[in-house]
C-alpha cells in the first residue's frame, strides 16, 4: 500500500497573499518531495513564475477555475500523482481567487481519492486590507471561510492594532471552528498538523453546491507595445482607485522604456506595485485584470494613453 500524500488546500480572495504564503510553507518542507498545484483564474500563468523552486514539480491548471471543472483536469492530475511508482511526500494546492474551497475539499472526501491523498488543511488567506469591503461586494470570500480550517491573515502590516483585533473576531464569528493567525505569528503555527477530516466546517460545503458560477472576468490583454513606466503606473493607479469595486486584481509582466526585461505588474485592493524581474526579454507583454463589469475595450483604451513614445523607447 502507496503512503497517503499529504495535502494541504490553499484559498483566498483574488490577491490575498497566497502564493506569498505558499513560498513559506515549501521553504519549511525543502528537505521533503513537494508537488504543487496551481491554479489561475484567466489562462495566463503568472503564478507559476512567482513560486520559488523549493518544489519538485508543479502542475499548472489554467483552464479556468478547478472548482467550476472538478472532475476533469483536476482529477486527472491527482490521477497522475497516484501512478506514480514514488509518491511525493506532500501536495499544495494554491487554488484560484475565486475557487470555492468547500467543493474542491468534498473531492479529497471522495473514497477513491480519501485512498491515496490526506487532506490535512484548509488553509483560508485573508486579506486584513480588503477582506470586509470584499466581503459586502462578492460570495466567493465568505465562502472560502467557512470551508477552512486555519485562517491567516496577511498583510498586517497595513492596517492598525485595534483594526487586527476587529478582524479576528469577524473571522471567528463567521467561522467559529477555524484556528486564526497572522502572517506574524507563522513561525509559532504548525501548519503540518491537522486532519481536514477532524474539522467540520460550519455551513461551507452545503452552502457551496447550490452556488451558480462566478460573477467574476479576467480579461488578458497581450500586447508587444512597450510602455511608458510612469504613465503606466499613474494609470492603473487612479483605474484602481476609482474602480476599486469593480477591479480586484491586475497582475502580469509588461515592457517598460529604459528597462532592459520585463517588469513584474501587481495590484491589491488600489495600491500597485512594480517590480524587476529576470524574465526572458522576448517575453510576451500580458496583464491580466480580474473584476466584475470590466470590459476588454474599456482597459484597452486605458492602456493606450501609457505607451512609450519612439523616441523613449530607442533612448
Ligand atoms: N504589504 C504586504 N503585502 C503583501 C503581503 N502578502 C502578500 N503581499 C503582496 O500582495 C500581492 C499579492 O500577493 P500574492 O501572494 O501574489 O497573492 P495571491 O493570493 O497569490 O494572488 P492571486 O493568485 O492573484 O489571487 C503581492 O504584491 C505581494 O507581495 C503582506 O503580508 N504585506
Amino acid at each position: 500500500m502507496k503512503k497517503k500524500i499529504k495535502t494541504y488546500l490553499l484559498t483566498g480572495f483574488l490577491g490575498a497573499g497566497k502564493t506569498t504564503f505558499l513560498n513559506h510553507l515549501l521553504g519549511l518542507k525543502v528537505s521533503e518531495t513537494n508537488y504543487v498545484i496551481e491554479n489561475e483564474f484567466g489562462k495566463n500563468s503568472i503564478d507559476s513564475t512567482l513560486v520559488t523552486k523549493n518544489y519538485n514539480q508543479l502542475f499548472e491548471l489554467n483552464n479556468g477555475c478547478i472548482c467550476c471543472s472538478l472532475d476533469s483536469e483536476l482529477i486527472e492530475v491527482l490521477a497522475q500523482l497516484v501512478r506514480l511508482d514514488s509518491q511525493p511526500d506532500n501536495l499544495f494546492i494554491e487554488a484560484s481567487g475565486v475557487a470555492d474551497a468547500g467543493i474542491l475539499a468534498s473531492i479529497f472526501q471522495r473514497d477513491d481519492v480519501k485512498k491515496y491523498f490526506e487532506l490535512r488543511q484548509v488553509i483560508c488567506i485573508v486579506d486584513a486590507e480588503n477582506f470586509e469591503d470584499r466581503l459586502e461586494e462578492v460570495s466567493e470570500p465568505y465562502r472560502q471561510l467557512v470551508a477552512s480550517s486555519t485562517l491567516v491573515i496577511s498583510k498586517i502590516d497595513l492596517i492598525q492594532p485595534s483594526y487586527e483585533e476587529h478582524l479576528r473576531e469577524l473571522l471567528q464569528k463567521i467561522n467559529p471552528l477555524a484556528s486564526i493567525c497572522s502572517n506574524q505569528e507563522l513561525d509559532a503555527y504548525n501548519f503540518f498538523k491537522n486532519n481536514y477530516s477532524d474539522f467540520t466546517p460550519t455551513n461551507g460545503l452545503a452552502h457551496s453546491m447550490v452556488e451558480g458560477p462566478h460573477r467574476m472576468k479576467s480579461i488578458a490583454i497581450e500586447t508587444n507595445e512597450v510602455f511608458d513606466r510612469e504613465k503606466l503606473y499613474a494609470t492603473l493607479s487612479m483605474t484602481l482607485y476609482l474602480s476599486y469595486h469593480q477591479v480586484y486584481r491586475v497582475k502580469g509582466f509588461v515592457k517598460v522604456a529604459g528597462e532592459d526585461h520585463p517588469i513584474l505588474v501587481q495590484s491589491t485592493g488600489n495600491t500597485v506595485s512594480f517590480s524587476k524581474t529576470d524574465a526572458p526579454k522576448k517575453s510576451p507583454n500580458v496583464l491580466v485584470f480580474i473584476g466584475k463589469g470590466i470590459e476588454r475595450k474599456g482597459l484597452e483604451r486605458i492602456l493606450a494613453k501609457t505607451i512609450a513614445n519612439k523616441a523613449q523607447v530607442t533612448a
